[in-house]
């Protein structure tokens, strides 16, 4: 294979159906003394079930288009639907994993888990239940009633991960979420989170600043521009699944996308 056979194609090609995520022609303008525009004219669509990296230099707009797909932040131009309608602010369809934990510091493990959907007023037994569950299948058993501060960064990244799929969202937006873990607990946690997504199958959107990470988890690979941020290129990543360290990395096709993403983005 030749890296001309990678498929990278311009991103409005993959336009033409509808997706989970919808985000077309959008323009973001943060208004004031400094204004600036962090992205225009972006168009993308994830579709159900795919998982999809982004990748850009520093402060192109990735996260800013993250927060508007979970309608955190409103947008000035253009259209973002999620599952078909228009994103007018947070929804229970969206879950938002960031780079910090999002718990809190006085409550066990086990209760942050339960919090979202409490405050939700879900049924207390089946989130209970699904807590217990999420809490094997995420490492933690025995840290069930131990506070944040007494787990390991990785272990505060499972169990924010673990927060946010208590309340099944069907689509997962994820900004940078091992980006302060060293490089062997982020690549354990890669193992895990596609072990998940195999096992659950939401949409995830991930904002990465890791081309590794981006090849070995992703469906597709969008790489973005500099400010103002366009998406520039639309990557197929045609590796197979289950994807495993031992039958990943040592794929040559793993190290062309590698090579031929690099290469789009400038980093050799
Ligand atoms: N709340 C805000 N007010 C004003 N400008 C902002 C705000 N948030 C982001 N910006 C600006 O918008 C641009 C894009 O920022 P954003 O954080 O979305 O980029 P990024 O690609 O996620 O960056 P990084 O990779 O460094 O995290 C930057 O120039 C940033 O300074």
């Amino acid at each position: 294979m030749t890296l001309r056979n990678l498929k990278a194609v311009p991103a409005e090609e993959s336009m033409n159906e509808a997706g989970a995520i919808c985000v077309r022609n959008v323009l973001k303008r943060y208004p004031g003394k400094h204004a600036v525009n962090a992205l225009e004219d972006v168009s993308l669509t994830i579709r159900e079930r795919e998982f999809v990296s982004i990748l850009g230099p520093s402060g192109c707009g990735k996260s800013t288009l993250l927060r508007i797909v979970a309608g955190l932040v409103p947008h000035n131009e253009g259209e973002v639907l999620v599952n078909n309608k228009p994103v007018k602010g947070p929804s229970s369809e969206i879950g938002v994993v960031f780079q910090s934990s999002n718990m809190l510091p006085w409550l066990t493990v086990e209760k942050n888990m339960m919090l979202g959907a409490q405050l939700r007023k879900l049924p207390a037994e089946q989130t209970a239940a699904k807590v217990r569950d999420l809490i094997k299948m995420l490492g933690l058993s025995g840290f069930e009633q131990n506070h944040p501060h007494q787990l390991s960064g990785g272990m505060r990244q499972r169990a924010s991960i673990g927060q946010i799929l208590a309340l099944d969202p069907g689509i997962l937006l994820m900004d940078e979420p091992f980006g302060a873990l060293d490089a062997l607990t982020r690549d354990l946690l890669n193992v895990e989170l596609l072990r998940i997504w195999q096992e659950r199958m939401q949409t995830v959107m991930l904002i990465t600043h890791s081309i590794q990470e981006a090849v070995f988890l992703s469906d597709r690979v969008l790489v973005m521009s500099g400010r103002p941020g366009r998406i520039l290129h639309d990557i197929k990543i045609d590796l197979p699944r289950p994807r495993l360290p031992e039958n990943i990395k040592g794929n040559p096709r793993y190290g062309q996308y590698i090579a031929e993403i690099s290469k789009i983005m400038g980093v050799y």
